[in-house]
């Protein structure tokens, strides 16, 4: 039998073969030992492999759990968004019915140093009851008691801050948000504060740019599911002509294009052909675009001075908001309006010339025709006469209706300005001279 049967059979310890033998056993016990030590260890690491699954699952439906949640609250704060947002809306309605749609603002614009000088004191008396004034008609003479009484939805007095007069002014370009269109007007006389409270000036700037500059505020706000675009226009009507004041022209001495203005069946409204609209992200866009349309009305007149209180300036801004959840967009409009000065033929010493006379008719005649349609408007009269002037036509759809009107009248307080005052709020002037005028 050879050695390796020997061994199978039993050999006997001292055999040298048999040595050789347990030794090789050996090393395949440890062999053995070493595979179960590893697969104790593989074991161990399946176990402790299964127990990371366990716990990455476990985290990843307590994540899926949170992100539930999340957007559970996610719906829960946009359905309170969109709830505040009706009840403000609901209430914003309630209240401007209450008010009435059309809300007449006074500002009254402080005595120029050299009136002061001159040692004149205001013809306008605050009376104590809110928004309320007096109107001296004379200062002296036999006829010194006269005077008359006017009431508004309020009143701003000379010391007035521009930030007092836009807090005013703030909740109807609130109202652009909400999807109504607005105008808000300066009207009166030239010289009393009409582009001051409307433009402002380079350090204390007035409504137009502080509407801009919170509507960016309020769109800023917006949760990410709702999205806004704002685009800007500017316009000046002059003589019954409109220009667009952010048209390029080909040369700089070169008049700007009169522009149509159409009747849009669709939208109910008149709009102008052609007009040039920026899309505006921020303050900075809006300073060059407004800076831009100065310029251009200065380089197309050449007596820029009187031209800008004999034309009307309109900046527009068309506001779209949507809000991608509820699937809904509304587009509103807010035109900011430097009416032209709304003094008589025989103050603007136009009676020899030609084109004042021609410039003073005009804006006569689109006063007239704005102080008609508002006064239609609040009888509520079915048919309301947009169509006699450019002014009336180009903002037909953000007068009347659901739209919010908002006018400042100013008012000179200075003595020589008392006639044109009570013009600008409709009452006839002092039917003589007076003896202290
Ligand atoms: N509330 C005010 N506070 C301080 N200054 C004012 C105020 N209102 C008007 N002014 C100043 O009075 C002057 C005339 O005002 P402004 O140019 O705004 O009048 P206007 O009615 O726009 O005249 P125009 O019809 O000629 O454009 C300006 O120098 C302006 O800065």
């Amino acid at each position: 039998m050879g050695a390796a049967a020997d061994c199978q059979l039993g050999c006997r310890p001292s055999s040298p073969l048999r040595q050789v033998r347990r030794f090789d056993t050996n090393a395949e016990l440890k062999e053995k030992d070493d595979l179960i030590a590893k697969q104790d260890d593989t074991d161990r690491l399946l176990v402790d492999q299964e127990r990371q699954l366990k716990q990455a699952a476990s985290r990843f439906r307590d994540l899926e759990v949170q992100m539930r949640q999340q957007e559970q609250g996610m719906k829960e704060v946009q359905s309170k968004y969109t709830a505040e947002y009706s009840l403000r809306r609901e209430l914003h309605e309630i209240v401007q019915e209450l008010r009435g749609n059309i809300r007449v603002l006074c500002r009254v614009r402080p005595l120029k140093p050299a009136e002061y000088e001159n040692g004149d004191e205001s013809s306008i008396v605050y009376l104590p009851e809110e928004c309320k004034l007096r109107l001296t008609k004379y200062n002296e003479g036999p006829f010194a008691d006269m005077y008359q009484e006017f009431e508004f939805d309020h009143i701003f007095p000379e010391t007035s801050s521009q930030e007092e007069v836009f807090a005013a002014v703030k909740p109807a370009v609130q109202s652009l948000i909400d999807g109504f269109n607005v105008c808000i007007f300066a009207y009166g006389q030239t010289g009393s504060g009409k582009t001051f409270t409307m433009e402002g000036v380079d350090d204390n700037r007035g409504v137009n740019y502080r509407a801009l500059d919170y509507l960016f505020d309020v769109v800023g706000s917006f949760p990410p599911t709702v999205e806004a675009d704002m685009e800007i226009s500017m316009v000046e009507i002059y003589n019954e002509t409109v220009r667009d004041l952010l048209a390029e022209r080909p040369a700089a001495d070169e008049k700007l294009q009169a522009l149509d203005i159409k009747f849009s069946v669709k939208d109910n409204s008149g709009y102008v052909v052609g007009l040039e609209m920026r899309n505006i992200e921020n303050m900075e866009q809006v300073e060059g675009v407004l800076a831009e349309g100065h310029s251009n009305r200065a380089t197309a007149s050449t007596r820029m001075n009187e031209h800008s209180s004999r034309s009307h300036a309109i900046v527009s801004v068309f506001l779209t908001v949507t809000n991608k959840l509820e699937k809904r967009r509304t587009v509103s409009k807010l035109h900011l309006i430097d009416l032209a000065g709304s003094e008589r033929l025989s103050k603007s010493g136009c009676t020899s010339d030609d084109t004042r006379l021609k410039e003073s008719q005009a804006i006569n005649k689109s006063l007239s025709a704005l102080a008609e349609v508002i006064a239609s408007l609040q009888r509520r009269d079915k048919h309301i006469p947009y169509r006699n002037t450019k002014l009336t036509f180009f903002l037909q759809d953000s007068l009347g209706g659901k739209a919010k009107t908002l006018m400042f009248v100013n008012l000179s307080p200075h003595k020589t300005d008392v006639s044109e005052s009570l013009s600008s709020l409709g009452e006839s002037p002092p039917p003589f001279p007076s003896a202290g005028l």
